[in-house]
């Protein structure tokens, strides 16, 4: 591990964007309550507007879905109660829950590539069961006491932080898994499973992250300099650089924080109001190639607030590292060409985990026409 000087960091300079995002005036949004309650017609219609929205964007918000909102409100507490504790205190406490990379509590560094962003995160694996893993001892608390009680917050001492995200993740797996049906069915497949079986195999490689994306409250100055208002002047300091998601499917759900800006089609940067009571969906590689391209791995990014904290979580779904990816034939067509050669999800981890954030991962595994 490379060790920094104190102070040594935060010299490193952040990859800065200059120019302030428009928000995206109509995100797309598919109500889970309301296409099961309005029979096989509303489904269809779901169904319809979802894979409209991956074919377009790649990107689409859910409502009605079913996860209680007072366990988000919870995750998120004991998230802001997690991150507030002294550096020393996070670090160790992860390190003997999810030891060895890319597991783990990790600040700035994304990856092992050189990649820095304004964040701290965990990364956890989840297991079959859709508890996040690294509980080798089921009866161990998630962390060590703290050095110093009363520096913890309360909300911190009154949860087990470890159980609240297997309630979590238990949930939003199962939502995820209601989204991809309505993908399949989208995409007129007979087999209405073919992409929620991947990530409720047993041996399914699924993850769980938490970002904490501290304010910098400089960058108000900066922004006044600039023209106000954040808008289109400088000061701007990325807390998660541009990339696309490598797995099937991530769920991600935040605070009222805004940061998070999605690529459009043409390339333009937008950004996306942020919504504490729903959830964001992005089409990942893996849902890319199984699409032939019908779906878009959507490219993302979060922009740091100067004032607000932003927390978010992100279920990532992914397929058992075994399993062999390739375009679905049904998607392909007679003649038609299938974009990506066939390769096993383990192949594509090796080599994307080898790759910068903002690197394209796919075009190792394109087809050349
Ligand atoms: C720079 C990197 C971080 C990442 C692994 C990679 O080499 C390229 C993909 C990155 C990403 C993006 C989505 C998820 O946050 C993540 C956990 C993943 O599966 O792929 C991260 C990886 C990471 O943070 O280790
Ligand atoms: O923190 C966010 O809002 C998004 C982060 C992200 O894209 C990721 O962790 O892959
Ligand atoms: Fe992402």
């Amino acid at each position: 591990m490379v060790v920094l000087a104190k102070g040594e960091l935060e010299q490193i300079a952040l990859p800065a964007v200059q120019k302030a995002a428009p928000p995206l005036a109509d995100v797309p949004e598919v109500d889970l309550a309301a296409a099961a309650s309005r029979g096989a017609e509303g489904r269809a219609a779901a169904a319809r507007a979802v894979a409209a929205a991956c074919q377009e964007h790649g990107f689409f918000k859910v409502t009605g879905h079913g996860v209680p909102l007072d366990l988000l409100a919870r995750v998120e507490n004991a998230a802001a109660a997690f991150f507030a504790l002294q550096q020393r205190d996070k670090e160790s406490a992860m390190s003997a829950v999810a030891p060895g990379s890319p597991f783990g509590y990790a600040s700035k560094r994304i990856g092992s590539n050189g990649d820095l962003g304004w964040v701290e995160y965990l990364l956890l694996g989840v297991t079959a069961a859709g508890a996040s893993t690294g509980d080798h001892s089921a009866d161990e608390p998630l962390l060590p006491a703290p050095a110093d009680e009363e520096a913890v917050p309360s909300a911190w001492r009154r949860c087990s932080f470890r159980d609240l995200l297997n309630e979590y993740t238990v949930a939003v797996r199962r939502m995820t898994c209601e989204v991809l049906e309505l993908m399949a069915e989208g995409l007129g497949m007979e087999e209405t499973d073919v992409f929620a079986r991947l990530v409720l195999e047993d041996d399914s490689d699924s993850m769980l992250r938490v970002n904490h994306y501290p304010p910098r409250p400089e960058l108000k100055h900066l922004q006044q300099l600039h023209g106000g208002g954040g808008g289109g002047g400088g000061g701007r300091v990325t807390g998660f650089g541009e990339h696309t998601d490598p797995q099937i499917i991530s769920v991600l759900r935040s605070n009222a924080t805004s940061g998070l800006e999605i690529a459009l089609r043409d390339g333009t940067w937008v950004s996306v109001p942020p919504d504490q009571g729903s959830f964001f969906v992005n089409v990942g590689d893996a849902l890319q190639v199984l699409t032939n391209g019908r779906f878009r791995s959507v490219r993302h990014r979060v922009m740091v607030n100067s004032v607000r904290s932003r927390v978010s979580v992100i279920f990532f779904g992914g397929p058992p590292p075994r399993e062999t990816l390739a375009p679905l034939p049904q998607l392909v067509g007679e003649g038609g060409r299938s974009r990506y050669r066939e390769f096993t999800w383990r192949e594509y981890k090796s080599s994307a985990y080898r790759t910068k954030l903002a690197d394209n991962r796919l075009c190792h595994f394109e087809t050349t026409s």
